[in-house]
């Protein structure tokens, strides 16, 4: 392992042979501590969101505008498409995510739009990926500078030729370029989640976050992510990393890049096909080894965990069988039960050096007393 650059909030990042840059405990770590918290270089909205066509976003912060009315503010030029939530982030936007070649160029996408929704939000990324070159070329060294490699492909060169005829600046993005753009988003793009509440889990716009970027995934995180995207404050779309347990000085901090209770076939799949390699952590080295009738969506966790759980006495010292699941005190202790909800538990920030006993669902943001710290005893407390 050699070091890089320094992180933040107890981390460094270090190169780890086989898995690149990673992010590792600069020193032990707290239950719910935050280990980062980020604000985007780029944000972009996704075509497919579920709700965005009945609800209105902010152009800058996509915070929620609830609802629209005349005093709202809009961009002067295209005042139907681009409202903001404040005077602040109008002004903002127009020399920054909304400035004059933005507003120009999605007037003529609407003219010409892709083909489908999906090839939209990537034209999002692009658009906002270009126009990050021209504001703010650190950011967009920091954007080139992330993991995620492509060779030209049918999809870049479609947007690379539909983007150039609608705006001849990005043509001076080479189709290569193009294709490597997209990698990079799709290996390092974070979804900012609709909160709780509106149904169906849902993406409603995507952030680059570059220090988040770096790190790599374990199907059983010691970490978890947090956005409050409807928050009020000025850094609505801020990344929060916090702790699920303690993590030692010295050990990796990772995220799941999914939701936890997917399959093993499932993790596998996406890992290669969005992300190039094969997933050898604790639990995929066990799961590799059960019988095809044993995988199912969601593993068959949620049935047998209680059963397992009671032979488990914490995640370190669990049984070694591998026809047996020694990793059912994770999903007992930090998987939401809240039905069809699939987020990761975590403890709420220490207070004063002392962790917190009440766990946060970072899907769906139900708090619960954590029922390890209570003797069993578990009771639902209001979101706040
Ligand atoms: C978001 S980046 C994480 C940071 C990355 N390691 C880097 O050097 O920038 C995702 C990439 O990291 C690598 N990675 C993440 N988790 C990994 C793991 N568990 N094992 C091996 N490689 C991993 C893969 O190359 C993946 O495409």
């Amino acid at each position: 392992m050699s070091e890089s650059s320094g992180a933040s909030g107890g981390l460094r990042v270090a190169e780890i042979q086989g898995r690149g840059r990673a992010m590792v405990a600069s020193q032990p770590i707290k239950p719910g501590q935050i280990i980062l918290q980020e604000s985007p270089i780029l944000l972009y909205p996704n075509a497919v969101s579920r709700v965005s066509g009945s609800l209105t976003f902010c152009s800058h912060c996509f915070r929620r505008i609830d609802p629209p009315h005349a005093e709202t503010p809009r961009c002067p030029s295209c005042s139907h498409h681009a409202l903001f939530c404040s005077l602040a982030c109008r002004t903002a936007a127009l020399c920054s995510s909304h400035s004059s070649w933005v507003c120009e160029t999605l007037t003529r996408l609407r003219s010409s739009p892709p083909p489908n929704q999906d090839l939209q939000t990537q034209a999002n990324f692009l658009i906002a990926a270009f126009n990050l070159s021209v504001v703010s070329p650190s950011d967009f060294q920091k954007l080139l500078s992330l993991q995620g490699e492509a060779s030209p492909n049918a999809e870049a060169a479609t947007l690379h030729s539909l983007l150039s005829a609608i705006s001849p600046n990005f043509a001076s993005l080479s189709p290569e370029l193009t294709a490597g753009l997209l990698a990079k988003d799709k290996q390092n793009a974070f979804g900012l989640m609709e909160p709780a509440g509106d149904g169906d889990r849902s993406v409603r716009a995507y952030g680059i976050y570059p220090t988040a970027s770096f790190f790599n995934h374990d199907c059983l995180p010691n970490a978890c992510r947090f956005d409050y995207v409807d928050g009020s404050g000025t850094r609505n779309t801020d990344i929060i990393v916090r702790a699920i347990h303690d993590i030692a000085e010295g050990r990796e901090a990772c995220l799941s890049y999914f939701p936890v209770n997917w399959s093993y076939k499932d993790r596998q799949k996406r890992l290669m096909e969005d992300y190039g390699f094969e997933c050898g952590c604790d639990r995929c080295r066990v799961e590799s080894h059960w019988k095809d009738e044993e995988e199912g969506e969601d593993a068959g966790m949620e049935e047998d965990v209680d059963e397992e759980m009671e032979e488990s006495e914490g995640e370190e010292d669990v049984g070694q069988d591998d026809t047996d699941f020694p990793h059912a005190y994770f999903f007992v202790r930090y998987l939401c039960d809240k039905e069809g909800c699939g987020g990761t538990l975590a403890p709420l920030p220490p207070s004063q050096g002392t962790a917190s006993n009440v766990m946060e669902c970072n899907v769906c943001g139900q708090l619960r007393r954590d029922m390890d710290a209570h003797d069993g005893e578990e009771e639902e407390m209001s979101v706040c």
